[in-house]
């Protein structure tokens, strides 16, 4: 139930740190209490039904006038109605509008204009605004926010509603332009900063009902002593939950990290205009979406496949986790377009020769100076515990994957499928080093300092293993240190199973509330939950059905009588 997000959500997420970030210090003073005394409900407007990802094709126009000192908001197209917007459907009483601005029939391209939607009063949608709810969503996800279609007949607004921290238009119609245009993607950046960490949250109640079920549910006997197993013994469990349980707290504490660093970031612009960190944390936010959401959506539904059939039923709660956890990917920019991004941010630097002042792309180096890479000391599978060789794969595949981008580019194919593999290894890399960076401050004596070291060897080796990871590794190791590098995965995994992953558990201290699983409580086994569920279904309330079905059988064995007695033939 709580990971339903709510229709106050995108007031704080998006369309107050948009006022906060986008509005002039006049405008803040009147528009940020509203916001915050809740006397106004906001959304942020972006999306149409033409256009998504490709924001700059955006047909909503905001045209001024100068004789009533006003813009008027308006839809030309079918396609230019605002589309998805989060809160619009039913909530929000304004609009931050992405419109392009017009002045003097001159295109200045797309700015933001605060548009009020609803009366204050009574909540009816204002003149000139024509509002719909979207309905369902696939897999009756997010059910708690409303989305609305939103289209504008010429709605005339105050000259001073448009957001003029940056660009402004004057009263006659002068058009002062932003001094640097990257200020417009820091509200996305908020957004991606907060989603990496929500996301880790969301991963983590999914492997704590798996990890509490599959502890309980039992077949087969490993031991051939009779007694059954619990099927979290089985490989096959092990081996799909422990590394999400690892890879969950990875996302949860170095986005986190990245969320302080855009925190202080941000204080700092509020009160200087230094935008000089913002593309950096950019690459830094962009790279943690794509890599959470991706490892979220799909991690929760390998939960819900770990456990079997009674992970399908809705009592799990896995169908709900995964219907409001799998639009991640699409939201706040479809990953397989942002992660574009990233590769875009990487050549950048290299082409610069920048990226020493960026610590996450030390891989870099490895291609900057192009030797062959020394062999890897590996003896033994306690070697692939140092940080060293894991720093070496990671790096080396990273590496491989720009060197490979930077052919394709220059060969004119299209890069936008390959760059998706290249941003989650940029993430394995940014990912592995943020935990150990945590891990290692952690001080010898606490007593989590172990189970800590052994999660962060565990995300290590995981990711370590991975798919393009096996592409890469045999050109650089033997065969034996490939198999040892297996071995030392084992050896962690059976570590982390026996001595930590319960503590862990424990110490997240999810609540049956926060888990709403019927797999997951206390007071009830889930065999007593599910039946319980089963024993409440409204399907065995359908008595009034009973005598259609009696017919039906009738009918039927009148059928079969007068096709015994040669009575009917058949048609076909
Ligand atoms: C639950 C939910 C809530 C939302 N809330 C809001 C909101 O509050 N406000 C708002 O403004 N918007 C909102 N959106 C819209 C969201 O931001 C967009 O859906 C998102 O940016 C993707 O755009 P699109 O849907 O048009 O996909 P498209 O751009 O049409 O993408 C379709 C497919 O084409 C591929 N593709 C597109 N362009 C390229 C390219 N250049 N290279 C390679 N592949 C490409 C994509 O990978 C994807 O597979 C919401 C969406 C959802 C699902």
């Amino acid at each position: 139930m709580t990971d339903n997000m709510l229709p106050i959500q995108p007031q704080f997420r998006i369309f107050l740190s948009n006022l906060e970030r986008q509005m002039s210090d006049e405008q803040k003073e009147i528009w940020i209490p509203k916001a915050e005394r809740f006397e106004i409900f906001g959304s942020y407007c972006q999306t149409e039904l033409g256009h998504g990802s490709n924001v700059k094709g955006i047909e909503t126009t905001a045209t001024f006038d100068a004789e009533t000192d006003e813009f008027l908001i308006n839809s030309p197209t079918i396609s230019s109605t605002k589309y998805w917007i989060g809160s619009t459907g039913v909530w929000a009483t304004h609009g931050i509008v992405v419109a392009r601005l017009i002045v003097k029939e001159k295109d200045y391209g797309n700015h933001l204009f605060l548009v009020q939607l609803r009366n204050l009063d009574s909540q009816e949608i204002m003149p000139g605004c024509e509002i719909y709810e979207l309905g369902p969503k696939a897999f009756q996800g997010m059910l708690g926010t409303d989305n609305g279609a939103l289209t504008f007949h010429h709605v005339r607004i105050p000259r001073d509603q448009m957001l003029a921290r940056n660009a402004q238009v004057l009263g006659d119609g002068t058009y002062i332009p932003p001094k640097n245009l990257k200020h417009s993607y820091g509200s996305m950046v908020t957004v991606r900063a907060l989603m990496a960490e929500i996301t880790g949250w969301d991963l983590l109640k999914a492997v704590t009902v798996a990890y509490h079920y599959t502890n309980f549910r039992k077949q087969f006997s490993r031991s051939g002593n009779g007694h059954e197993s619990p099927v979290f013994d089985y490989a096959s469990v092990r081996y799909r939950l422990l590394p999400l349980l690892a890879k969950a707290t990875a996302l949860v504490i170095v986005s986190q990290a990245i969320k302080r660093a855009y925190e202080e970031y941000t204080a700092k612009y509020l009160r200087t205009d230094d935008i000089s960190q913002l593309e950096d944390l950019h690459l830094q936010t962009v790279g943690a979406k794509v890599y959470s959401t991706e490892i979220t959506g799909y991690g929760v539904e390998t939960c819900r496949i770990a456990c079997g059939s009674h992970g399908y039923s809705a009592l799990s709660g896995f169908g709900r986790m995964y219907a409001n956890s799998i639009n991640a990917v699409t939201y706040e920019g479809d990953n397989f377009v942002v992660a574009q991004q990233v590769p875009r941010a990487i050549l950048k630097h290299f082409k610069a020769g920048t990226e020493s002042s960026i610590p996450s792309l030390s891989y870099l180096s490895v291609l900057r100076n192009a030797t062959t890479p020394q062999p890897l000391g590996i003896r033994s599978p306690s070697d692939w515990l140092k940080r060293d060789s894991q720093s070496f794969i990671l790096e080396q595949q990273v590496a491989i994957l720009v060197q490979q981008h930077m052919e394709d580019t220059k060969a004119g194919r299209d890069t936008s499928y390959a760059c998706h593999a290249l941003t989650m290894a940029h993430g394995d890399f940014v990912y592995w080093k943020g935990l150990w960076e945590v891990v290692d401050n952690i001080p010898s004596g606490e007593v989590y300092k172990g189970s800590m070291v052994a999660l962060a060897q565990l995300f290590s080796l995981s990711i370590m293993t991975s798919a393009h990871i096996v592409l890469c590794l045999p050109l650089t190791l033997t065969a034996a240190q490939r198999a040892s590098l297996r071995l030392a995965y084992d050896a962690v995994i059976v570590e982390v199973a026996g001595k930590h992953a319960q503590n862990v558990i424990n110490a997240y201290g999810f609540t049956e509330f926060e888990l709403d699983s019927a797999l997951a409580r206390s007071d009830q086994s889930p065999y007593e939950a599910l039946l319980e569920g089963a024993q409440k279904s409204e399907m065995n309330h359908m008595q009034h059905l009973w005598p259609m079905m009696v017919d039906t059988r009738k009918m039927w064995r009148r059928a079969q009588r007068d096709i015994q007695k040669g009575g009917v033939k058949s048609k076909l």
